[in-house]
Parts: structure tokens; sequence; C-alpha cells
């Protein structure tokens, strides 16, 4: 692999005496694969007998297959060591509303969700049309119930939540110096300009940003780029641009090292910021600031509430119902409200404003679809169900598994009662299948089918 002349020159500037083992870093072939657990599922004993990430709750070292049952299950989510120390510095409280406003694919979306525990609002936004099917893909996949999904850009969204969020994640297009080696194609549209590009507009995705943290609420700003430009000096320009915001120290551990306040206007401040170089730690690159707005303003108050769908016709309603009942039992009831869109019945998280001409992608959890006098359950909420919760489950075993995500029906030795069940393997939650006879009828979603091969089950 060769790095770009023009990159390994100013690295060996600002770098000195330590450029040559941070260069020789990103040439290694080391592995750093790593995968945080879901704390909202029964995880497998043996994926948490991993070397633990040593700053990041959840995460541990070592690659987990696409094609695996924990994988589809949502009970892992495979993501990079250093890009869990985003989701571990922001670490929202439970209850707290919470915008991941660059959010595809959505690997620290589904970190904050698991901080939140399904307690107080995630609303994660992803501006790329094609890339914000692949966050709703994993955020239902994690089984994540109180998020809002919307497909917009940041100068849309400002003027729907003014002051309103307790945190606000900009993990920020970058010009990914440090997924060089990850993805060695991140090198091919790298520039010295390339960066000055990322850094316009990282700053106009930060002035809209600011404005959503409300009073005392924190904005954390994190890059996967060494460049300056990018992370220290884009601190630099926050705190001079936007004086009620300071910035609060982010603790450090593992190897994580304090930001080169030399590599901007020397203000010791900057210090505070973290960042994680690869020939210091087991993870790529990666540059993470943690924001506070002073709490003296008062709120702006977000107008209205949120009109997501219609109501539920007295029909509508009636299916739902007997569904709820019969199949999930009250233990196991999704919160929020009940809307539809079209025919399709979600709930919607609560207390959310007006959201104006913010395209929404998912208004909340996608409960299911209404065909003509029936209800047809949703893959999303079989992942966002807790089967010791639920009233109506069947467990499959590996074998019916690989049947079950090909597509296949399923032949069961006995005949259950005829209807909807919420299908486990291994106690983790794979779809909802309906019962006829001896056989379940598959409703694993047509777009995310796959084969399972041998080299996968181990
Ligand atoms: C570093 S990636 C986000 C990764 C994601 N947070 C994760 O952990 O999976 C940055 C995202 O910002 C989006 N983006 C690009 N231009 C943007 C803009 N002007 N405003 C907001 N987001 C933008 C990109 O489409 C991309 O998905």
């Amino acid at each position: 692999m060769n790095l770009p002349d023009d990159f390994v020159t100013k690295y060996q500037r600002l770098l000195g005496d330590e450029a040559p083992a941070f260069l020789a870093s990103l040439t290694s072939t080391v592995n750093t694969a790593g995968y945080r657990v879901n704390p909202e599922r029964k995880v497998p004993a043996n994926l948490t007998t991993a070397k633990p990430v040593p700053y990041a709750q959840w995460g541990y070292y070592g690659a987990v297959k696409g094609r695996s049952l924990a994988h589809q299950s949502g009970a892992v989510y495979s993501q990079e060591p250093s890009a869990m120390f985003v989701g571990a510095t922001a670490a929202p409280a439970k209850g707290e509303r919470v915008l991941d406003l660059c959010a595809a694919p959505g690997g620290k979306t589904t970190h904050l969700a698991s901080y939140l525990q399904g307690t107080g609002l995630l609303v994660t936004n992803e501006i790329n049309r094609k890339r914000v099917r692949v966050l709703a893909e994993n955020v239902e996949r994690f089984g994540v119930a109180n998020a809002v999904i919307l497909n917009d850009s940041p100068d849309t969204l400002s003027p729907v939540f003014p002051d309103y969020f307790d945190k606000v994640l900009v993990d920020a297009p970058c010009s990914g110096e440090g997924m060089f080696r990850k993805d060695p194609a991140a090198m091919d549209y790298w520039s010295l300009a390339y960066v000055e590009d990322c850094v316009t507009r990282q700053r106009e995705i930060l002035t809209e940003a600011v404005k959503m943290v409300k009073p005392g609420g924190q904005l954390i700003y994190s890059t996967c780029t060494f460049a300056p430009e990018e992370d220290e000096q884009m601190m630099a320009w926050v705190l001079k641009t936007f004086p009620e915001f300071h910035l609060v120290p982010v603790e450090k551990s593992g190897g994580v090292v304090d930001a080169r306040p030399e590599w901007a206007d020397g203000n010791p401040e900057l210090k505070k910021a973290a960042r994680l170089f690869p020939h210091l730690l087991q993870g790529e690159g990666h540059f993470v600031a943690k924001l506070e707005r002073t709490s003296a303003a008062e709120p702006t108050r977000p107008r209205g509430q949120a009109q997501l769908g219609t109501a539920l016709s007295r029909d509508q309603r009636q299916l739902w119902q007997d569904f709820a009942q019969q199949v999930l039992g009250t233990e196991a009831l999704p919160a929020g409200e009940l809307v539809t869109v079209k025919d399709q019945l979600f709930a919607v998280p609560q207390d959310l404003p007006a959201l104006k001409r913010a395209h929404v992608f998912r208004p909340g959890l996608h409960l299911g679809t209404f065909k003509k006098n029936r209800f047809e359950p949703a893959y999303a909420l079989a992942l966002a169900s807790e089967p010791q919760r639920v009233n109506h489950t069947l467990a499959i075993d590996l074998d019916q598994w690989q049947k079950w995500v090909h597509g296949d029906t399923i032949a069961l030795a006995t005949a259950p009662a005829k209807g909807w069940y919420l299908l486990t393997c291994q106690q983790q939650p794979v779809g909802f299948g309906k019962v006829v006879g001896q056989t379940v009828k598959n409703f694993f979603p047509k777009g995310l089918r796959f084969t399972v091969y041998p080299e996968d089950l181990n």
C-alpha cells in the first residue's frame, strides 16, 4: 500500500519523531475488527469471551460473520474498535433526547440506543437517500424501538428542533485518513484540497448542529481523519464562532491521547479532545471532542406536535388489538402512539415537535401492514421484541434458521395452533412466521434473504 506523498510529507512535519511509527502502522496488516454486543438481548456466551475494548462498554475485539445468527438477529453489531469511542464519549443517560445527525450506516446510532435502553428519544438522520435505507435496516436489526429516522439536511432540521436535544452527535463526513489501512480506496479521492472541501462542509453542518443543542446540553463531534484542519482547528473555530460552547474533557484510557493544541491556535483547552492513533492502540484513526452549551440561555420551545401519520380506523384498531393481545401479550406491547402511513402501522415515540417539512423515513417502530381484513406483523417489531415477554413464540433450530433466512418454508414435527409466532433461534428473535398445520410460512423480508454456507457457521 502506497500512502499519498502529500500525506506522508504532512505527517512527517506534524509528528516529527513519532512519524515513522505512525506511518508504519498505516501500512501494517494488523486486524482491527471489532463488534459490540446488544445489551437488550440474551447474548450468546461465546461472544463475551473475546478481549474487551477497554474504553467501550459492550465492545470486543474480533470479527463476527455477517451471515451468522448473532448478526441477523441483532445480538451484535460489527464496528471498528476506535469508532466505539465515539458512542462511549456521548454515553447518553436513560431518558435523554439524542440526535445523531450524520448517522448511516448506524454504528454510532445503535451504540447510542444501547445506552438509552428504549427510553427517551433517538432521532437518527442521514442526508443520503441510499444510505438512509441501510441505516434503517441496521436500526431495525438491532431492535431499536424508540428511534425516528429522518432523511434530511442539517439546515432543514435545525428550525424543527431549536434548543431541543440533550446530546447531538456530529460524526462528520471527513477526508477519511484514519481509514486508509482498513479501506485503501479512501486514498483514491484524498488530496490536500479534499481536506479543505471537508472543512467547508463540516462548518456548514456544525453551524446547524449547535442550534439544536439545548442549554446545558452537549455536542459530540468526531471524525475518522488525522487532518488537524478537520479536528483541532475545527474545534478552535467552533469555540470562536459559538462562544456559548466550551470543551469538556473527554475521558481517555486504553491508548487514547490528548488532542494537539499546537496543531491549531495553541489554545490549551483543545487538549480536552481526544485522538486515537493506530500506532498507539488496536484500532483505526479517530478524533473525538465533547462541547457543552452554557445553560444560562432560556431554551426556545419547538412549536406544535408531530403529525406523523393518520389515526387508525376502527377496523384497523381491532385487527391490531387482536394480534397484540393474542401473539404479543400485555407485557410485550410496544410503547408510543399508533399511527398509519398508508397501510403501514407504526408506534411513534411521544413528545416529538411538529416536523414541518422534514423528510421522515421511519416515524417510529414499524409494527406491520394492514392487508385486506388482516394484519401482517413487521420484521422490525419481531427484532424489537423480547422473546421472554411474548405470548406466542416458536423455537427453531439452526438448520431451520438457515431455511428461514433463505426464504423457505419450515416443516414442523407437530402442528401448533394456527397463527403468527415470534420465531426464535437459540433464544434470539429472528422474525414473525405464520404457522399453518405443520408448516411455518416464510415472512423473512425478501430484500434481506441470504444463503448460509458451512463456513458461516464456524
Ligand atoms: C462518517 S459517516 C457516518 C458514520 C455513522 N455515524 C456510523 O457510525 O455508522 C458521515 C455521514 O455523513 C453524511 N453526510 C454527507 N454530507 C452531509 C451533510 N452535508 N450533512 C449531513 N450529513 C452528511 C454521509 O452521507 C455519511 O453517511
